[in-house]
């Protein structure tokens, strides 16, 4: 058995966290910790724990001083809370996973243009590995710091790696359209997210600036080993959870169809939870799982391909990926408590 905390445990990836650990043979959950909730039982703030977890929240300072108990940390805080305890943990030999975006952009004058601030701790970022196993396995058993991908990164770089890293690719011509259900957002309420605000409409945000588009374009410039800028525009769809992108590429020469599904069956050959399928993704075949669908379609006209993935974002998009990664690190099943099919409807 390891030993976990979780820091930012009532935010919805952090419940998603907690869920998928519950059911998770080798883990003993030590602490949760709360901003609004501390000294809350866990159970009132999620009342379909109650008799399952009698855990009380704790807040910050509490957690720190916790830290000799565990061998794994889990942050599910907003992006820029976590600096002030993630060295106190490194230093004691704790494992840590970060569900934010604070350790994912590899340059840090990158992540200064798109996060607006001096990255505070980047001699970390050197040693910190882009967790999505897909990608880095061998590097993520070794880490002591995993960077959990975004949401819509993972969907964006599972849906194109492999035709980027065939060097089939019009460099410029990259264009991913992606939409979101709305607990990507998180729990913490926001006017432009409430119901009546959401509910029988669809709109695009932060086109042409959303901060995940330096996140995508990092991991896409590595497979092709080349710099590549490229369109990202999200969309909030009244939904709960799911992610589908749609991604748009010319290629410098003609495939037909029948190639590219090859190359992706290849590509994802060993890969548990990637599956190419023939009829094309939709989220809710994917909902409460930790898989990626991908489906491929040549348009003969256009000479365009596109890809289209789905993944649940609170799953395979957090904290799914977040314990496959911690399953990787610790020597564990990679699929350990993350056997989880979609239930229709
Ligand atoms: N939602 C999603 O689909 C995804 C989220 N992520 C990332 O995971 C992280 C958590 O996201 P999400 O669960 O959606 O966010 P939420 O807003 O739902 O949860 C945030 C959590 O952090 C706690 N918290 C907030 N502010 C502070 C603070 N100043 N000090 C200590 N704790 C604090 C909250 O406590 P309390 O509730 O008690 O106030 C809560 O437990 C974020 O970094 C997000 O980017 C990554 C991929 C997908
Ligand atoms: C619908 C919605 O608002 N989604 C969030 C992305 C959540 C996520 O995965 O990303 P981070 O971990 O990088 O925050 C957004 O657009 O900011």
């Amino acid at each position: 058995m390891i030993k976990v905390g979780i820091v930012g445990a009532t935010g919805y990836a952090g419940q998603q966290l907690l869920w998928l650990l519950f059911n998770h043979s080798k883990i003993d959950v030590c602490f949760l910790s709360s901003y609004n909730y501390a000294n809350s039982a866990y159970s009132q703030v999620y009342p379909q724990y109650n008799t399952f977890i009698n855990k009380y929240c704790i807040d910050m300072q509490t957690a720190e001083k916790k830290l000799p108990m565990i061998d794994v940390l889990f942050s599910a805080l907003p992006h820029g809370k976590f600096f002030p305890i993630i060295e106190k943990a490194l230093n004691q030999g704790v494992k840590v996973i970060d569900l934010s975006a604070d350790f994912r952009i590899k340059d840090s004058n990158v992540f200064k243009k798109w996060y607006q601030i001096e990255h505070p701790k980047k001699y970390l970022l050197k040693n910190s590995v882009y967790g999505l196993p897909e990608l880095y396995k061998e590097k993520i058993r070794k880490a002591k710091l995993v960077a959990n991908p975004g949401c819509y990164p993972t969907a964006s770089i599972l849906a194109l790696a492999p035709l980027v890293n065939s060097q089939l690719v019009d460099l410029s011509s990259i264009i991913i359209d992606a939409k979101s259900g709305i607990s990507g957002a998180g729990r913490k309420p926001k006017l432009s997210n409430v119901f009546s605000e959401c509910n029988e409409s669809i709109r695009a945000y932060s086109v042409t600036c959303h901060r995940h588009t330096a996140e995508i374009e990092q991991e896409i410039s590595n497979l092709y080993g080349d710099k590549i800028n490229l369109s990202f525009i999200p969309h909030l769809i009244p939904m709960n959870r799911g992610i589908l992108a749609t991604c748009y590429v010319t290629l410098k020469k003609n495939i037909s169809e029948e190639s590219l599904y090859s190359l992706y069956e290849d590509f994802y050959r060993d890969e548990y939870f990637v599956r190419i399928t023939s009829k094309l993704p939709e989220t809710k075949w994917v909902k409460r799982s930790n898989l990626c669908d991908i489906g491929i379609r040549v348009d003969k006209r256009t000479s365009k391909v596109l890809i289209i993935s789905a993944i649940d974002n609170l799953i395979k998009g957090a904290a799914g990926q977040a314990v496959q990664n911690m399953n990787i690190m610790f020597g564990f099943e990679e699929t350990e408590g993350l056997k989880l099919i979609s239930i229709t409807p």
